[in-house]
C-alpha cells in the first residue's frame, strides 16, 4: 500500500514538473515551490494573520512570485506596487475559476469572474441601473434606517431572553444588509427571524470560509473533486452559490409574470427588458443565465462582506471601551437621542468616522483582492510577468505598512485626525480593501453607507462590553475567501 502511494506521488510530481508553466528570467522572488501544491504551503495559512501576510513584503519586496498549485502567481505588496498594478489595464482580467464556472458548464458569467465585453457591458449596466434605483445614495437612508430599527429590535428581544444580557453579536447584521441590497435588486424583504433565510446565509458563509483567495487545490486540479476530502470541500464550495441560484431563478420567474415593461420596479425588471431588446441581436451580452450570475455575485458579495465589516467594528469597540465611549459622546452631542444618525452627519462625526476607518484598516474583510490575470506578457515594478499569471493585491501590506503607519497593529483612531480633531481624508489613500481601477468593488458606495449607518445606529443605542467571566474577544479573523470575526458575544446594555 505504502509503495503504491509513493509511486502515485512520484508519478504525479513528475507530471507536475513536466507540465507546469515555466517562469521567465527576472521573475519576482518568492517562497520555494513544492510538487503539486507549489508555494502555497509557504504562505501564512490562508489569510488568518494579517500581520504574517504583511510580512511577505519584508521577505520578498514589492512582488512575491510563486506557483499556486499549477499556476504562476504574483502577490502585490505595498502601496507603490499596488498603484502601478491598478494603472495597467493588462492586469485587469480574471482567471477561470473551476468551482465558479462549474454552475454554467465552464462559462465565466456575472461580473466578478467574467471578462471582455460581457463583463464591461454588464458592469456598466448594473452600475447605471443600481444608481437609478438609489444604490449607495443618501436616498436609500430611509430603507437603511428601517433595517437599523429592525436590528435594534432583534438585539432588544435577545437581550431580554438572555442571561445577564449577554448575546452573540456577529450574526446580527446579515439580514439587514441583504434586505438593503435585495430591495434594489428585486427581492422581497426577509424577516430577521426567518429561519429558512438564516439557513441560507449560513450556507453562504460556509462557502466563503471554505474558499481561499490563494486558490483551493481542487480549482487547480478539478479531478480531485472525485476523491475523499476534496469531494467534501468542493461540495461546500459550490453549495452556497447553488442555493442562491435556486432562489434567484424563482424570483426571476415571478418577475417575468408580474412585470410591467413601462414601469420597471428593480434591477431584475430592467435586465429582463434588456434581454427582450437584445433578442434581435446576438443575445450574447444580456441573457438569463448572465442575469442569474450577476445577481448571485451581488447577493453573495453583499451577504458576507458588509455584515462582517460591521461586526468587526463592534468587536473593536468591545476591545477598546474608551474609544466606544468617545464615539457615544460624539453621537450624543451631534445627533442626540431623538433620531437615528444620518449620512449627512458624517462630517460632524470625525471621531466616529475615524473609528470606522481604523477598524477597516486593521480588519479588512477581504484582505487580499479577488484574483486578477494578465492575458499578455507584461512588466510590473521592473519584473517580468508571463501571460496568464494570477495576480492578487495584499491589502494588509498597505494597511499595516510601518513606513506610513506608526505602531500599525495598535487600534488608534486618532491617527486619522489632525490637531484640531478634523478627519484627514488623505490618510484613506493608505487604507485598502475595496480594490481600485477597473475592477474596483462595484458595491463600495452601498457598503460604506450601510456600514456607517448601521454601526452608528447600534452604538447610539447600546453599550457593548466584554461578557462577565469572558476574556477580550480576539480580533484575529477566521479564514476563507473573505474573512470573518471569530464568533463573539457581548454584554449589551440599552443606553436609553
Ligand atoms: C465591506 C464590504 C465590501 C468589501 C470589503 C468588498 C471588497 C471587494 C474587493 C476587494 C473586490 C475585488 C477588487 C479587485 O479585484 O481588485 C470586490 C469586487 C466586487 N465587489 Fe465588493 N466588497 C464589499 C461589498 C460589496 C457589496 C455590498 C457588493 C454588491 C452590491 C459588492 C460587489 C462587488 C462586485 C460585483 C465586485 C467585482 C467587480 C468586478 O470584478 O468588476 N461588494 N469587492
Amino acid at each position: 500500500m505504502i509503495s503504491a502511494l509513493i509511486l502515485v506521488f512520484v508519478t504525479a510530481s513528475l507530471i507536475y514538473y513536466l507540465l507546469k508553466p515555466k517562469v521567465p528570467h527576472n521573475f519576482p522572488p518568492g517562497p520555494p515551490n513544492y510538487p503539486i501544491v507549489g508555494g502555497s504551503l509557504c504562505l501564512p495559512k490562508g489569510v488568518t494573520s494579517n500581520d504574517s501576510f504583511h510580512k511577505l513584503e519584508e521577505l520578498y519586496g514589492p512582488l512575491t512570485g510563486m506557483y499556486l498549485g499549477n499556476r504562476i502567481a504574483v502577490i502585490i505588496n505595498g502601496y507603490d506596487a499596488a498603484k502601478e498594478f491598478y494603472a495597467h489595464d493588462e492586469f485587469q482580467h480574471r482567471p477561470l475559476v473551476f468551482s465558479v464556472s462549474y454552475h454554467w458548464g465552464g462559462r465565466s458569467l456575472g461580473v466578478f469572474f467574467s471578462n471582455g465585453k460581457l463583463w464591461q457591458e454588464n458592469r456598466r449596466f448594473a452600475l447605471r441601473h443600481l444608481r437609478d434605483f438609489g444604490f449607495g445614495k443618501t436616498s436609500m437612508e430611509g430603507l437603511i434606517h428601517e433595517e437599523a430599527e429592525e436590528t435594534i429590535g432583534t438585539i432588544m428581544k435577545e437581550m431580554k431572553k438572555a442571561k445577564d444580557s449577554v448575546i452573540p453579536i456577529q450574526d446580527k447584521f446579515g439580514v439587514s444588509v441583504i434586505n438593503i441590497l435585495w430591495a434594489i435588486m428585486g427581492g422581497t424583504r426577509y424577516k430577521h427571524d426567518d429561519e429558512e433565510f438564516k439557513k441560507m446565509l449560513n450556507v453562504i458563509q460556509e462557502t466563503f470560509r471554505t474558499g481561499s483567495p490563494s486558490g483551493n487545490l481542487v480549482n487547480s486540479y478539478p479531478v480531485l473533486r472525485h476523491f475523499p476530502y476534496f469531494k467534501e470541500q468542493f461540495e461546500t464550495l459550490v453549495s452556497g452559490p447553488k442555493a442562491i441560484i435556486k432562489m434567484l431563478e424563482t424570483s426571476i420567474e415571478e418577475h417575468k409574470k408580474t412585470r410591467d415593461p413601462s414601469s420597471p420596479r428593480d434591477l431584475i425588471d430592467v435586465y429582463l427588458q434588456a434581454i427582450d431588446e437584445s433578442k434581435d441581436g446576438s443575445g450574447t451580452l444580456f441573457f438569463k443565465d448572465q442575469l442569474v450570475q450577476l445577481c448571485e455575485d451581488l447577493f453573495a458579495a453583499g451577504a458576507e462582506s458588509t455584515s462582517n465589516s460591521i461586526a468587526f467594528c463592534i468587536l473593536h469597540m468591545i476591545r477598546n471601551p474608551e474609544c466606544q465611549e468617545k464615539v457615544q459622546k460624539e453621537l450624543d452631542a451631534v445627533v442626540g437621542k431623538e433620531r437615528l444618525p444620518s449620512f449627512e452627519d458624517k462630517t460632524k462625526l470625525p471621531y466616529t468616522f475615524a473609528v470606522i476607518s481604523e477598524s477597516f484598516r486593521l480588519s479588512p474583510v477581504a484582505p487580499i483582492s479577488v484574483p486578477h490575470m494578465n492575458t499578455e506578457d507584461a512588466k510590473l515594478m521592473g519584473y517580468n510577468i508571463p501571460k496568464e499569471t494570477i495576480l492578487m493585491v495584499n491589502y494588509p501590506s498597505i494597511n499595516l505598512d510601518k513606513k506610513y503607519w506608526e505602531d500599525p497593529q495598535v487600534f488608534r483612531p486618532e491617527r486619522f485626525l489632525d490637531e484640531s480633531g478634523n478627519f484627514i481624508k488623505a490618510k484613506l489613500d493608505h487604507v485598502h480593501g475595496f480594490g481600485a481601477g477597473k475592477r474596483q468593488c462595484l458595491g463600495e458606495p452601498l457598503a460604506r453607507i450601510s456600514n456607517f449607518l448601521l454601526v452608528t445606529a447600534v452604538l447610539q443605542r447600546f453599550k457593548f462590553e466584554i461578557a462577565p467571566g469572558q476574556s477580550k474577544p480576539s480580533s484575529d479573523p477566521v479564514d476563507g475567501f473573505t474573512v470573518a470575526p471569530q464568533p463573539f458575544s457581548a454584554k449589551v446594555t440599552s443606553r436609553f
